[in-house]
């Protein structure tokens, strides 16, 4: 296999009542799974830059109160392009809670949606549906 470099990647789980917002993939990377918005670290950006800065740019949306959570480390080795991606999960709120999402990479996604935390869409991005397996739960305790 032709050994890539780990590259990092920054998603956020947008929060809306007890929903999160999810879109369908069209990637080399879990095309057509359900992941979070996000996508890679760029040079000098902090995660909280990197993840207001790729909401906007995917969905159009103005984020809040913006924290980490937590962290994954995956192989995607059976991708077209085997890759290897640190993952850094966010937390966020809209800014305005009545703003919408717009989809617009369509090239990258096939529409945002809002999701039921205890309802989610199949197949979810493979980080994140470990996570859920595991019982991980972003939403704020009380
Ligand atoms: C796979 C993921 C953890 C990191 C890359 O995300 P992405 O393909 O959405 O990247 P971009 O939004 O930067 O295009
Ligand atoms: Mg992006
Ligand atoms: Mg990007
Ligand atoms: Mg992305």
């Amino acid at each position: 296999m032709e050994k890539g470099v780990p590259r990092v990647g920054v998603v956020v789980f947008l929060l809306n009542g007890k929903a999160v917002l999810l879109g369908r993939r069209r990637s080399s990377i879990s095309d057509s799974t359900f992941a979070l918005p996000g996508g890679h670290l760029e040079f000098g950006e902090s995660f909280e830059e990197c993840a207001a800065r790729e909401l906007k740019e995917e969905t159009g949306l103005d984020i809040d109160k913006v924290e980490y959570l937590t962290v994954t480390n995956t192989l995607f080795l059976e991708e077209p392009k085997p890759s290897h991606y640190v993952t850094i999960f966010m937390r966020a709120f809209l800014a305005d809670p009545n703003q919408a999402p717009q989809n617009l990479e369509p090239q990258k996604c096939d529409g945002w949606d809002w999701y039921d935390w205890d309802n989610l869409p199949k197949p979810l991005f493979r980080p994140l549906e470990k996570m859920v397996q595991e019982g991980y739960n972003p939403f704020p305790i009380g």
